[in-house]
């Protein structure tokens, strides 16, 4: 039934302004008519399609990103998009691409850790894409522990020239994306050794293919390091290895920003903290942040508009079943997770504001703020990317069988999503580094020293450490104050206690391993307290549009009492709150299903995504769910014949019992 609007009384329901919804998602009316402008021109670009992605072998995926990432970069020209919509375009292109790393990681870092002179250099070079380039950071034997890299490069002052070698086959560079197959360039992070001493890791940039035929160049070895999980997914990106042979690299291309090597051979260290050489992987935490709300919407959109399409039970005398999405406990899956997208959203917008702050102090020699930026982009990272990675497979499961088809959108999404729990980061080493920044602030608290930003609320530990909580009914639930305060008190008592257990031992780093558990549980509870008070704060915004505050209101509650639920064990056992509480808290949750019910499908419609972008037969706008099943059933190439390849080789011998005969 094409043109029929099957999800209609759905959207019928709703008792907000969807438009005006839109905007507080996109973040601005501008954003939100650059985004929806640079949607629809995908959406209508053939070139663009992806319905057919499972069915490509590894060589025709990767060829056809190549065929994508060369038509929006000449869109991009023809049109003149800026670069706010030239990252749209790439965004809702929707294909991991070596222009991830090149736009993401490469310019970045060149900016980031370059001299004028060398960004005046390189970045002409990439921003015209005469160049392309990659970030190496990780090896075989090392990621996750940066100062255990073991490439080389050795200042040689004979020639003035940086001697870039891998030592060992676990010095190899493993995992960066576009390094396999396309990039010119890299950015490699190694030792720098001169004048016989290891100064510890910086970066540098190494030209790895001729700029003429695409082959190596002399003494290096570089290839793909195979395919990956999930059909489509991520194998578009040519994730690579690479080694080096004694290759030389001219002296100042090594990034100078931070620290120097004179033409002597000097090292001159800088009077910035060396972690500045970690920058570039707090910016794109940042951006990984705010990507998280968008594969968890994608996911959540899906499953809402399956959710009011399906129907299973309840009929009597062969009447209409009912709507799955009013099981309460489907709505105690999916609810959750439409809220978690939203707050998700709203933490990334302070996210990406704290980091233009730190940015700019940095450039005032400010570096006060650098640690918290850190933990924040960090922990936020960790949080949100774990989330959405079980997010995205819960809506699967939400979606019964039919989630489990590739043309639902589900797994390829978790396939190309889930490598973000480990990329930028392993999560559980993040939360490490959040624990460690917590110690480091319980430690001060007394010394006169005031916590703030994010950890302001430490400062007040003498209320926060004793506090008991008074709510006393359902409704006390919707308090700001109230669900501020228990999630102060849990994330504060779980430091301390972890900060007392660690007192305990003599040697501090063997009792941080040892409670290594417990510290993650701490910094999860830290991170959630920001994003529950960062929805907060966005409530207390001036938000315009009919009915859309009450629904914002909805969901945040929803957001911080299903964490609440989800991590009763932490509240009642730092006795934050009474079991009591505790079930009045599951009370107003229920509540606030019932209020977000009529508004699920105009809530996910506010995401604003193309058919194109989904990609998702169990997500369509129109809901006309069953006739696109079968469409898409006829399209697989099994169903080409209607008697399977392989019939009289395989199958016939064993029908016709001739395999038994033969063997008698
Ligand atoms: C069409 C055109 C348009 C296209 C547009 C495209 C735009 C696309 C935009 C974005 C796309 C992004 C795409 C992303 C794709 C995926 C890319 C994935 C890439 C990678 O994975 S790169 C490799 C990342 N690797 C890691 O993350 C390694 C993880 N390990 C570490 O970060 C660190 O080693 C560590 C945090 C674990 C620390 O280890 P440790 O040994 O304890 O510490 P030290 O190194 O000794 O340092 C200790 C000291 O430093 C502080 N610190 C650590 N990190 C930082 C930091 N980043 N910033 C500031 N400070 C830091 C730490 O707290 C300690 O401080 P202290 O001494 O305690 O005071
Ligand atoms: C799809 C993808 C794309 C990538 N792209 C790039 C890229 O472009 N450039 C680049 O340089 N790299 C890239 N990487 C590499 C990535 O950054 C690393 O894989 C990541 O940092 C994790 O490091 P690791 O693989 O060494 O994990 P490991 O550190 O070996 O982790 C293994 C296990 O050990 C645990 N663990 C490790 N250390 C500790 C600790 N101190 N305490 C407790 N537990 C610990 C981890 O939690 C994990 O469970 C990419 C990886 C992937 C998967």
């Amino acid at each position: 039934m094409e043109g029929i609007d099957h999800l209609a009384d759905e959207r019928n329901k709703a008792e907000f302004d969807v438009e005006d919804m839109k905007i507080v998602w996109a973040g601005s009316r501008h954003a939100f008519e650059v985004s929806d402008r640079i949607a629809r021109l995908v959406a209508s670009d053939p070139v663009f399609e992806k319905s057919n992605r499972a069915r490509l072998s590894r060589k025709e995926l990767f060829k056809s990103t190549l065929r994508k990432c060369a038509h929006a970069f000449k869109r991009i020209i023809e049109l003149r998009l800026n670069e706010e919509e030239a990252g749209r375009l790439r965004h809702f292109i929707d294909q991991p691409a070596y222009v991830d790393l090149h736009w993401g990681m490469f310019v970045p870092a060149i900016k980031g850790q370059g001299t004028e002179e060398q960004q005046k250099k390189w970045l002409s070079l990439a921003n015209k894409m005469q160049i392309i380039g990659c970030y190496a950071q990780t090896e075989l034997g090392h990621g996750s522990n940066v100062q255990g890299l073991e490439t080389t490069a050795t200042f040689d002052p004979k020639t003035d020239e940086f001697v870039i070698h891998t030592p060992t086959q676990t010095a190899s560079k493993w995992w960066p994306g576009g390094l396999g197959k396309v990039s010119t360039h890299a950015v490699v992070y190694a030792r720098l050794i001169t004048n016989g001493k290891d100064y510890g890791i910086h970066g540098f940039i190494v030209q790895l293919r001729s700029l003429e035929d695409h082959s190596p160049l002399p003494n290096i070895t570089v290839g793909d390091i195979g395919t990956k999980m999930g059909n489509g997914a991520y194998n578009s990106m040519d994730n690579g290895f690479l080694m080096f042979d004694h290759v030389r690299i001219p002296r100042d291309q090594m990034l100078m920003r931070l620290s120097k090597v004179t033409r002597e051979g000097e090292y001159v260290p800088s009077d910035v903290p060396k972690q500045l050489v970690y920058g570039t992987m707090v910016y794109v935490r940042q951006t990984i942040v705010a990507d998280a709300s968008n594969a968890l919407s994608r996911a959540v959109c899906i499953a809402t508009r399956y959710s009011a399409v399906r129907r299973q039970f309840g009929a009597h005398n062969g009447g209409i079943e009912t709507q799955v999405i009013d099981y309460k406990t489907q709505q105690n899956r999916l609810f959750p997770l439409l809220a978690s997208a939203y707050a998700f959203r709203f933490v990334g917008e302070w996210l990406k504001w704290l980091y233009t702050d730190v940015t700019e102090r940095l450039a005032a020699s400010d570096f006060a703020t650098l640690p918290e930026a850190h933990a924040c982009t960090a922990g936020l990272k960790s949080l949100t990317t774990t989330a959405t990675a079980d997010g995205i497979e819960e809506c699967r499961k939400l979606c019964g069988g039919h989630g489990y088809l590739w043309c639902s959108g589900l797994p390829e999404l978790f396939a190309v999503y889930v490598p973000a729990c480990t990329y930028e980061g392993d999560n559980v080493v993040l939360q490490l580094q959040v624990a460690r920044f917590l110690m480091k602030t319980v430690a001060q608290l007394g010394s006169g020293k005031v916590p703030v930003g994010t950890t302001a609320y430490m400062g007040r530990a003498a209320h926060l450490l004793q506090c008991r909580s008074g709510v006393q009914k359902a409704e006390d639930w919707l308090n700001p104050d109230a669900v501020l305060e228990a999630f102060e008190a849990r994330a504060l008592r779980m430091a301390v206690t972890c900060a007392k257990n660690l007192s305990k031992f003599e040697n501090q780093e063997q009792g941080f391993q040892e409670l290594l558990a417990d510290l993650v549980e701490a910094a999860i509870a830290h991170c959630q307290l920001i994003v529950v008070s960062k929805f907060i704060a966005k409530l207390e915004q001036d938000i315009g549009g009919k009915g859309v505050k009450k629904q914002l209101n909805n969901l945040c509650y929803i957001y911080a009492l299903y964490l609440l639920h989800k991590h009763l064990g932490d509240f009642l056992s730092t006795n934050c709150i009474t079991p009591k509480q505790a079930s009045l808290a599951n009370d107003q949750l229920r509540s606030l299903y019932t209020q977000v019910r009529p508004n699920a499908v105009a809530l996910v419609d506010a995401f604003n995504y193309t058919d194109h972008y989904l990609n998702s037969v169990l997500g369509r706008y129109d809901g006309n769910v069953y006739p696109k099943l079968f469409e898409e059933a006829w399209k697989d190439p099994l169903n080409d014949s209607v008697v399977p390849d392989g019939y009289h080789e395989y199958l016939r011998p064993v029908l016709k019992q001739q395999l038994r005969t033969a063997r008698l």
